[in-house]
C-alpha cells in the first residue's frame, strides 16, 4: 500500500486507529473456544465489527507461532479476511544477517501478504534493507518502544544522542517516508516533539495506549502532522473489553469512541 493510499484512508475514515490482534486463546470468550478454528473466528468477529472504525490491523505473530502450524493457519486467515484497502502490519519484530531477513520477507510479504512488518533494528543495514526491496511494502522500525525496558538501550548516548535517536538518523540511509515508519510508544510522549522534528514527514506506530496506559490527547497533540502521520495502536483495550457473548460488539463501542476522538484531533491539528 503506498503512502497516498494510507492517507486517503485515514482522512475518508477521519480515523488512524490500528487494532490489534493479540488473539489469546485464554482470553477469548468461552462460546467460541468450541470453533474450528477459535482464534479465525474471534478475529473475524472483530475485524468485522471495528472495520468502520480502523485504518489498520495488526496481529502480533507471537500469539499465533505459540500454537504451531494451527496458529500461522489462523493467521493465514486472517490477513486474507482483512479488506484490501485495509493497512496490514505483522508484527513480528525480526531482523537478521541479510540473507535471513530476506526469506523473513519472503514470508511475510509474499507468502502472507502483509503490507508492513516490525523490524528490531539492532543488527544495522544489512538486516533491514531486504525487507525495503518490495515495492509498496513498509518497514516499521522499533526507534523508541513503549515498555520500561527501553531504558536499558534505548536512552544510552551513542554520539552526543541519545540511541533512539542514532536509529533515527542513521536509518535515513536505508529507506525514506514512503517506505519506512517507526515504532515510537505511547508512554514515551516527552520524547515526541523531539521526535517528530527530527522526522517531520516519517509516519509513526504508537502502540500503548488503553492496557499500557498511554494518553491518546497527548500523543496526538505531539505526533500529528499535515499528513496525520499517525498509526496509534490499542490491542487489549480493544479486544478484549468484554469477554461474554457480545464481546465483538462491545469491542466496537471501544473503537468508535476512540475514532470520535481522533476525529477532533485530526480536525483541530491537521
Ligand atoms: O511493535 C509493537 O507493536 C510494539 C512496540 C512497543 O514499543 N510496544 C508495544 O506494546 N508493541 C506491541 O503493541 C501491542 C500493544 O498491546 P496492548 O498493550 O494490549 O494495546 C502489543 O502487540 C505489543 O507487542
Amino acid at each position: 500500500m503506498t503512502k497516498q493510499e494510507i492517507i486517503k484512508q485515514i482522512f475518508s475514515k477521519k480515523s488512524y486507529l490500528c487494532v490489534g490482534l493479540d488473539t489469546d486463546i485464554n482470553k477469548i470468550p468461552s462460546h467460541l473456544k468450541s470453533a474450528e478454528d477459535p482464534i479465525f473466528e474471534f478475529n473475524k468477529q472483530i475485524i468485522d465489527a471495528t472495520y468502520e472504525y480502523a485504518v489498520a490491523y495488526k496481529p502480533n505473530i507471537a500469539f499465533y507461532e505459540a500454537h504451531g502450524p494451527k496458529g500461522w493457519e489462523s493467521l493465514q486467515k486472517t490477513i486474507e479476511y482483512i479488506p484490501d484497502d485495509i493497512f496490514t502490519i505483522a508484527d513480528a519484530k525480526r531482523g537478521d544477517i541479510g540473507n535471513t531477513s530476506k526469506m523473513y520477507a519472503r514470508a511475510f510479504f509474499e507468502q502472507m501478504n502483509f503490507d508492513s512488518i516490525t523490524v528490531a533494528p539492532y543488527m544495522g543495514s544489512d538486516s533491514v534493507e531486504p525487507f525495503l526491496e518490495f515495492e509498496n511494502k513498509w518497514v516499521i522500525l522499533l526507534a523508541l518502544t513503549s515498555n520500561q525496558g527501553s531504558k536499558d538501550f534505548q536512552y544510552l548516548k551513542v554520539n552526543d544522542q541519545s540511541l533512539f535517536e542514532e536509529v533515527l538518523q542513521k536509518s535515513q540511509d536505508w529507506g525514506d517516508s514512503e517506505n519506512m515508519m517507526y515504532v515510537v510508544g505511547a508512554t514515551r510522549t516527552d520524547q515526541l516533539e523531539k521526535i517528530r522534528k527530527s522526522i517531520p514527514n516519517h509516519f509513526l506506530l504508537v502502540p500503548g495506549v488503553g492496557a499500557q496506559g498511554g494518553n491518546l490527547s497527548d500523543v496526538s497533540e505531539k505526533g500529528l502532522n499535515k499528513d496525520c502521520g499517525l498509526l496509534v495502536n490499542s490491542s487489549r483495550g480493544i479486544i478484549y473489553a468484554s469477554d461474554e457473548k457480545n464481546f465483538a460488539q462491545v469491542a466496537a463501542q471501544k473503537a468508535k469512541s476512540i475514532q470520535e476522538e481522533m476525529e477532533g484531533y485530526l480536525a483541530k491539528w491537521c
